[in-house]
């Protein structure tokens, strides 16, 4: 649309006691106060939630609500700190009632151009996980703001382990245009491994069959934080507060996110999002499961007693890469190494190459933040432990100059314990209890609802790879 097509809307309204000059042109809404102290803020439509007339207030609750021709509620997202985004509302009054309904339409009309925000959302909920509050999260954080942005969700509250995946795979969801969770790492997982599995029922795909291509889910996932790390959740938002989450998918932008496929000898085992380790992080998997009764703190306690005990791991791992320099692309969909994996054009150049040792932990980290590399780390002292840790826990985590750390970009590897099932392997927080394992990058196949996040901008995230 040419500029002087546009529509521009400027009129004065009048916000509490207040008079507010406001103008919508090219996509932007711009307020302030029509005196002094003057106060201007900007909203781009496309962070606006939605725009209603408000109802007058009823004598009596039996009568049925009547619009109020004089007012209306813009109601919008801000971003606050760092990735935080905050839910905030305009309510503005005029006399004349015209005026009200053409801001009302020209607003509305525009929202429906976001034609990719969700209408009609499947919700799963976790009420094991976490605190074991993830309904509340959904009934504070949650059901007001969808309800408001106008998605229909129809929430579904896991009984068992595995039954979200259960139903994804099996279940009709033709009446639903997105798919999301509240829960942890082990409820999302949950979500992407039903949502692929699905596809490759649909598709008549052998999703044990480690040469096929993994078919891509149709329906973007949304994800609410409501578990005890919250990883994946943290690493796509940059927070996990449950309202910043929720916004996301009512704005209804997209990303891609690569998986990663762990098979034994003959199965897929899983799919995972973020990281998968054995050794240290495998045995705090398995043995805080023992004491989630603690909920989030069982893995302070568990991590604590088996980092003194500094338990060193024999095995044989065999990484196939083309290039072993862990790469700093920013990736959000499409970048030149995906579209490369698309065309199959760098696989002539991988090679397997064999490394065996004694090791505290393995990782192969598929996301930033849950580790930005994928650290081999040495059996070493506790002190260098600790450092590690340390090291991993910051935003910005460089491991690379600790001596005892290597790191390898990889499209798979393969793993071999030398002394039996010492250690098991930790899969986006989830126990899986097969030692011998491999593992393949699935370039882009999951599409989420984000906006992204600063804090992987710039930063070291990498793509398609370990
Ligand atoms: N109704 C249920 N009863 C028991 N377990 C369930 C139920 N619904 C889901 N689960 C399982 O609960 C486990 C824990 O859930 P989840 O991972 O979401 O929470 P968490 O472990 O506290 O969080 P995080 O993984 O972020 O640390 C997962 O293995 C999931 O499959």
């Amino acid at each position: 649309m040419s500029d002087h097509q546009e529509p521009v809307l400027l009129n004065t309204f009048i916000n509490g006691k207040k008079k507010v000059k406001i103008i919508f042109h090219k996509g932007v809404l711009v307020w302030d106060n029509e005196r002094p102290p003057l106060a201007q803020h900007t909203v781009p439509i496309e962070n606006v939630l939605s725009v209603q007339q408000n109802y007058l207030k009823s004598s009596s609750p039996s009568l049925r609500r009547q619009i109020d021709p004089n007012h209306f509620t813009i109601h919008y997202a801000e971003k606050s700190t760092d990735d935080k985004w905050v839910y905030k509302s305009l309510t503005l009054k005029h006399l004349d009632a015209l005026q009200v309904a053409s801001w009302v339409k020209t607003l509305q009309n525009h929202l429906l151009k976001f034609s990719k925000r969700p209408k009609h959302l499947l919700l799963f909920v976790n009420p094991f996980g976490g605190k074991r509050n993830a309904m509340q999260i959904y009934e504070k954080y949650g059901k007001g703001l969808f309800t408001l942005a106008g998605v229909e969700v129809t929430v579904n509250v896991s009984q068992r382990k595995d039954q979200i995946r259960d139903f994804l795979i099996n279940h009709n969801l033709d009446m639903f245009d997105s798919i999301a969770c509240v829960g942890g790492d082990g409820t999302v997982s949950e979500l992407f491994n039903g949502l692929v599995l699905r596809e490759c029922r649909l598709k008549g795909i052998d999703a044990n069959d480690i040469n096929q291509e993994l078919p891509k889910p149709r329906k973007p996932i949304g994800i609410i934080p409501g578990g005890s790390t919250d990883t994946i959740a943290y690493c796509i938002h940059g927070t996990t507060d449950p309202t910043t989450a929720v916004l996301h998918i009512i704005f209804g932008d997209i990303l891609g996110l690569d998986l990663v496929s762990v098979y034994d000898e003959h199965t897929l085992l899983r799919l995972y999002a973020s990281v998968l380790s054995y050794g240290y992080l495998g045995d705090v998997a398995y043995h805080s499961d023992q004491y989630r009764w603690m909920g989030p703190h069982r893995y302070d306690y568990s991590g604590f007693k088996k980092l003194i005990l500094n338990r060193g791991y024999k095995g044989e791992i065999a990484i196939y890469t083309d290039t072993k320099e862990v790469q700093g692309i920013d990736c959000k969909g499409n970048c030149d190494v995906c579209k490369n994996e698309t065309l199959h054009k760098e696989k002539a150049s991988c090679k397997w190459e064999t490394l065996k040792g004694k090791f505290f932990m393995i990782s192969g980290a598929n996301i930033s933040c849950a580790c930005s590399r994928s650290p081999k780390v040495k059996h070493t002292s506790v002190v260098n432990n600790l450092r590690l840790l340390l090291r991993l826990s910051s935003a910005d985590a460089v491991i690379e100059d600790l001596p005892f750390v290597e790191t390898y970009s990889a499209r798979e590897f393969c793993f071999r314990a030398a002394d039996g099932a010492a250690s098991k392997w930790n899969c986006d927080g989830e126990v899986q209890h097969q030692t011998n394992i491999r593992a393949k990058v699935r370039c882009q196949l999951l599409t989420i609802y984000s906006r992204g996040c600063q804090k992987n901008t710039g930063t070291k995230t990498k793509c398609c790879g370990f």
